[in-house]
């Protein structure tokens, strides 16, 4: 006769655990009595009490190890929204969230939360206050979000009380804080390279910029509701500061933090959106010729230009969510932790 082993509630598993959010995660969770496996296609870090499991999410017999008598599994992995590679989205985001799911059945875990994102409703245009109800986006704005909404949908969808898997989704907005690989390295370069001169539009678009360690009690607090009587069962949860802020005094924060100038030039919206939609399909047809790839992406200028903030009361009421750090301590925070990216280092 086989015994299985019941795994213990406190042993869990982060997909992407190397990443910003993913590293973040982990530690939060070892400070909270976890033991954690990590599995991810690079390790970026050690810590004690994390074991590393290294090999792609597509692979399942290299991700069952890593599932081993764990109960809790958090996916947060993804290629990067930068890339425009369709094929690599496709194959991480949805086929490998496929065979996640496929293993964590196999392996015996209980529960699952995916890492989506709040962009799965947006397409580009204002979205105000926006709550989990709003359809999915029907022309997502790039392959990212495109695949973003295939992976959530087949999460949530697993969401099995006979079959013993419970899941749910957390949808960020604007992840910011130290380690972040993005936003403001982006910014920092953009500035370097004068082109943080400009607003666009007329800068009173609101926006969510969500700390990172909010982001991490969001999915930790999701992880320890989901139990098969809980309304939280096969939902999604936008997590957010809960504080809107214009796109553009963020960025000049930070910006002006890190010793930069603030933008201060107005330039039309529809203006600077027609140039980056010329400047896209250029670096489209020149592709086979030369490669480049412009700052100005249409993508990024609907995100600058446009309202994008969402309602998280679903998440207060269900998850008993409130927010841990400011966005003004999340913002002084994060740019104490970039002295290499002030101006003149
Ligand atoms: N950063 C942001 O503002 C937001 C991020 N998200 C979501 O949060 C999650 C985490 O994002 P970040 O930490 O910012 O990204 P990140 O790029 O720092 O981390 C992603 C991790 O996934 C790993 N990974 C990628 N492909 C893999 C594969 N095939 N097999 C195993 N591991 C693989 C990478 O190596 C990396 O360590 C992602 O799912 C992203 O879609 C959602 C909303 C906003
Ligand atoms: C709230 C949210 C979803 C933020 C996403 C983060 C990034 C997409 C932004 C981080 C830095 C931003 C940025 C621009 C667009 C959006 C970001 C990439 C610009 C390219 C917009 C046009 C400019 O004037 C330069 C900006 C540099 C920084």
């Amino acid at each position: 006769m086989t015994t299985r082993v019941r795994p213990s509630n406190k042993r869990c598993a982060v997909i992407g655990g190397s990443g910003f959010l993913g590293r973040h995660l982990v530690e939060k969770l070892l400070d909270r009595g976890y033991s954690v496996s990590v599995f991810d296609i690079r390790q970026s870090y050690e810590l004690p009490g994390v074991a590393f499991h290294l090999g792609d999410l597509c692979d399942k017999q290299a991700l069952l190890p890593a599932m081993k008598d764990v109960s809790l599994v958090f996916h947060c992995a993804s290629p990067a929204p930068a890339s425009d590679d369709r094929g690599l989205f496709e194959r991480v985001n949805i086929q490998g969230t496929r065979i996640v799911i496929q293993a964590c059945i196999e392996a015996g875990v209980q529960k699952l939360v995916l890492t989506s994102s709040a962009s799965v409703v947006f397409e580009g245009t204002d979205i105000k206050n926006g709550r989990e109800d709003l359809p999915y986006a029907k022309k997502p704005i790039d392959y990212y979000t495109e695949t973003k909404i295939e992976q959530e949908k087949l999460v949530l969808e697993a969401c099995d009380k006979e079959k013993g898997l419970l899941t749910v989704a957390i949808r960020p907005h604007g992840i910011f804080g130290p380690r972040d690989p993005q936003l403001v390295p982006i910014l920092v370069d953009a500035a370097r390279r004068g082109k943080m001169k400009f607003i666009i539009g007329d800068g009173t678009n609101l926006v969510d910029f969500t700390f990172v360690e909010n982001v991490v009690h969001g999915h930790i607090l999701a992880a320890e509701h989901l139990r098969p009587d809980s309304p939280i069962c096969g939902q999604p949860y936008h997590i957010t500061n809960d504080e809107p802020v214009k796109f553009w005094d963020f960025m000049s924060d930070v910006l002006v933090g890190l010793g930069y100038a603030a933008p201060r030039y107005h330039l039309p919206y529809a203006l600077v959106y027609g140039l980056a939609l010329l400047l896209w399909l250029l670096a489209l047809i020149l592709r086979p010729l030369v490669s480049f790839k412009p700052t100005f992406t249409p993508m990024r200028v609907a995100l600058a230009g446009t309202h994008h903030y969402y309602n998280c009361e679903r998440a207060k009421q269900d998850l008993g969510y409130k927010p841990v750090v400011s966005l003004k301590d999340g913002i002084a925070r994060t740019v104490q932790s970039y002295p290499h990216l002030r101006q003149g280092a």
